[in-house]
């Protein structure tokens, strides 16, 4: 269930009780690690083609080959299209990490490590 809070949830008068305070981090500062899931889901995906354990939705898009896993990322591509054009912020959240989490798939099916990706980004935005 999500709720949404019309003002601080939190006792210390914080928006949330889930502070990054609570790890060990300023309120004011982001958590560095706050970007960590996608190296996880980027080991989880690379396991699952690994194992292709039953019942794992990965599995089955790595079974059902590239031509689904790019028609998944052209699907979730368009949805968040209609999201933004929608200006609808949780359908487009939603959406996002659809596409996200496919196009891992699709850069693993490729053998195109994620980091390289994240470099082209880094050289871009240094230069
Ligand atoms: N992040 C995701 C993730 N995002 C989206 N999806 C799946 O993507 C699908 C998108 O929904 P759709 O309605 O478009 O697709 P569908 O009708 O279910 O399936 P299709 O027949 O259209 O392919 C849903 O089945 C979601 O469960 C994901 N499936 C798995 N993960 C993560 O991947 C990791 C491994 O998961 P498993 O492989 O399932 O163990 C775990 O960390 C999961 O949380």
């Amino acid at each position: 269930m999500l709720v949404e809070p019309k003002g601080p949830a939190c006792h210390t008068g914080s928006y949330s009780c889930f502070s990054s305070a609570d790890a060990g981090f300023k309120e004011s500062e982001p958590d560095p690690d706050r970007y960590a899931i996608l190296t996880e889901l980027q080991n989880v995906i690379a396991q699952r083609e690994k194992e292709m354990p039953k019942d794992a939705y990965t599995t089955y898009l790595f079974e059902k080959g590239v031509d689904k896993i790019l028609k998944k990322v052209g699907e979730e591509a368009g949805e968040v299209i209609i999201a933004a054009k929608n200006r609808d912020p949780e359908e487009l959240k939603w959406e996002s990490a659809d596409l996200l989490y496919h196009l891992l798939v699709l850069l693993q099916e490729q053998k195109l490590p994620f980091d390289e990706v994240l470099s082209v980004l880094k050289e871009r935005h240094s230069k």
